[in-house]
């Protein structure tokens, strides 16, 4: 496959803004692009923030800093950024507005582009199929934050070529992540184990087994991870979480992936966790 150089981020939100700064950070030339023009530029100042920060810790010189933020170019609509080798795709875990994207993406990107998607759950043999090039497409899973999370699960599709899948690979460790490959099953590996351990932390919640802080204490001090379940949900975004967990339900057929109804409840409410201001936890805007 030819090198790829330039790539196309859709979705601008907290994963595609990371992949996008990462992408540019190794040389990469790089289209943004959200719905609105609010929400690009939201995307971008996030990244802005992201570099001076790596900046002020001397990591970066501001010289490198604006190189990266020269090669970020923010797009509203997707015509004005398709001329790229390899897309990400990086919207809101819906099949049907994936589907649409992968539909757009399709008649507007050259014929011989990549169209990845970093979805955490939905099936990548179904995006490819509403497309004329399944071989082409492909998963590139991204791990929250990615500026900092090591992993990229690499998902073969049904149809996904050898050659698509290796250069994948390849940019994955360009970008400085370990890919590792997996097949097209819902969930894949890293959220088909950890969303029952999120879902199964929110039943403790609901039924009263313990106060949030408490469970996430007993998981922080008692099993050493990073965060405890329920702040990593609220870190994810709940209305993500909930949408992994129906797509593990109903794509696996076993009721031991039933979304906790508290989950939902506070989805239902707007309650999406840090993105939102408020989930099992309270955050300042
Ligand atoms: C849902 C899916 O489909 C799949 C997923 O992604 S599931 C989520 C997977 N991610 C996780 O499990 C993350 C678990 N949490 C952690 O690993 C850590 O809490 C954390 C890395 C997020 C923060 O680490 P910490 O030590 O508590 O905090 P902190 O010291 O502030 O940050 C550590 C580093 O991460 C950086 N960082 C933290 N949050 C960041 C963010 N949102 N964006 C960019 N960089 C970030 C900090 O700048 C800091 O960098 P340096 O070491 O270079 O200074
Ligand atoms: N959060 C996480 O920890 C992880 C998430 N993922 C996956 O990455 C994807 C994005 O998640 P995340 O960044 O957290 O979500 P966010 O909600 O932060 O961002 C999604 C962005 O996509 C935008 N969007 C919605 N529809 C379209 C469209 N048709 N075209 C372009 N942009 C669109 C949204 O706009 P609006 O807000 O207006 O709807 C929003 O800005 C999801 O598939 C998710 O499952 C993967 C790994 C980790």
């Amino acid at each position: 496959m030819a090198n790829i150089g330039r790539m196309l981020v859709v979705g601008a939100g907290q994963m595609g803004g990371g992949i996008a700064q990462v992408a540019a950070q190794s040389g990469l030339e790089v289209w943004l692009q959200d719905i609105s023009e609010a929400l690009v530029e939201k995307g971008v100042e996030r990244i802005r923030a992201n570099l001076d920060r790596q900046v002020e810790k001397g990591r970066m010189t501001a010289d490198q800093r604006q190189g990266v933020l020269d090669r970020i170019h923010p797009v509203v609509r997707l015509e004005d950024g398709a001329q790229v080798d390899i897309v990400v795709e990086a919207a809101t875990e819906n099949l049907t507005i994936k589907k649409g994207i992968f539909e757009t993406l399709d008649r507007l990107c050259p014929p011989g582009a990549i169209l990845a998607s970093n979805t955490s759950s939905l099936p990548i043999t179904e995006l490819a199929a509403v497309t004329k090039r399944p071989e082409q497409v492909i998963g590139m899973h991204f791990m929250n934050p990615v500026p900092v999370m090591k992993l990229v699960e690499v998902i073969r599709g049904l149809a996904t070529r050898d050659d698509v899948f290796a250069a994948v690979k390849e940019l994955a460790e360009q970008m400085g992540k370990v890919p590792v490959e997996v097949n097209d099953y819902p969930g894949f590996v890293a959220n088909r184990i950890l969303l029952p351990m999120i879902n199964e932390a929110i039943y403790c919640v609901y039924e009263g087994v313990a106060a949030p802080e408490d469970v996430d204490t007993v998981m922080k001090l008692g099993a050493n991870h990073p965060m405890g379940p329920l702040q990593l949900a609220d870190f994810i975004g709940l209305d993500t979480c909930l949408a992994i967990l129906e797509v593990l339900h109903e794509g696996l057929g076993d009721p031991k992936y039933r979304p906790c109804p508290l989950l939902r409840k506070y989805v239902n409410a707007g309650w999406l966790g840090k993105k939102s201001g408020r989930g099992f936890y309270r955050y300042d805007q």
